[in-house]
């Protein structure tokens, strides 16, 4: 797998087993805080991620996951709180800022610009992670065959079905060149051999490029095989984190998804 996270050849390659090689986090999350109006959406949130992790953000439908994606990726400032990408602080950053950090994010609702070909919404991705056309075309080509677009390419994106609009809206992501992936719900409405195909390609990525990710995700067939660590909030606020299988067993877990079918 070619991909890389700088155009010059000399990124991230090269880190194996999905691990990260050194203690110092690549994203720091602390003591998050976001009001609108009279509702405290996240309270308290704090995380790290290392370089080369896969992380699962979890909890119950309105707990504030895509706020701190939001957070993050810099379409909300927070009310209090750091965010910090290879310790320097995103807080103030506009998301095209934050995207030149090497952070890269899929939206929940996938909205790919509808009346351009499938290869022209990657290139504009690919774009963001070199000026020089030709490179972001291969790029982008590169990204289209990884998630299995690539006989797809000259398409309208209106046309695509769900499964391929989610797996576009990953290659818009990617082409982005990130460091860090920022999944918001991609798995939703896959069926389960889509969700496997789709789980592999991260684990693939995550193997051998070293990307690492974040990703809020409901469906937990994707989440155990996947994260190598489950962060859980429930109604704006920490409630645990640990390895997968600790985290499903965790009763304060089980608590919060009561009444909801999910988990
Ligand atoms: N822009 C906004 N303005 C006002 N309230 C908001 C806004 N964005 C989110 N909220 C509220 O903040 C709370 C957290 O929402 P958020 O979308 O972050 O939850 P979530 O955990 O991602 O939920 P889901 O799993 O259902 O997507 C919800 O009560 C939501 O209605």
């Amino acid at each position: 797998m070619a991909l890389d996270s700088d155009p010059s050849g000399a990124g991230t390659r090269g880190r194996r087993g999905g691990r990260p090689l050194s203690a110092a986090p690549l994203l720091l999350v602390e003591g998050l805080v976001k009001n609108f109006r009279g509702l405290r959406a996240v309270d308290g949130v704090s995380f790290s991620v290392a370089a080369g992790e896969v992380v699962a953000l979890i909890g119950p439908n309105g707990a504030g996951k895509t706020t701190v994606f939001n957070m993050i990726a810099g379409v909300f400032e927070p009310d209090e709180g750091r965010i910090e990408m290879e310790g320097a602080s995103l807080v103030g950053l506009r998301p095209d800022q934050v995207c030149r950090t090497g952070i890269g994010r899929t939206f929940q609702l996938v909205k790919p610009f509808g009346n351009i070909s499938v290869e022209e919404n990657v290139l504009i991705g690919a774009l963001r992670w070199t000026h020089d056309v030709d490179q972001a075309r291969r790029r982008a080509r590169e990204v289209l065959e990884l998630l299995g677009l690539a006989d797809k390419r000259r398409q309208m994106a209106r046309g695509l079905t769900l499964p391929d609009r989610k797996c576009l809206e990953v290659a818009r992501a990617l082409a982005t060149g990130p460091k860090l992936l920022l999944l918001d719900e991609v798995m939703a409405g896959l069926r389960p051999a889509e969700t496997d195909r789709m789980v592999e390609t991260f684990r693939r990525l995550n193997r051998e490029t070293g990307l690492t990710i974040v990703l809020i995700e409901h469906v937990m067939r994707a989440v155990m095989a996947l994260s190598q660590r489950v962060v859980v909030i429930n109604t704006g606020k920490p409630v645990c984190e640990g390895a997968p299988e600790e985290v499903v067993r965790d009763p304060r877990v089980l608590e919060c998804y009561l009444g909801q079918e999910k988990l």
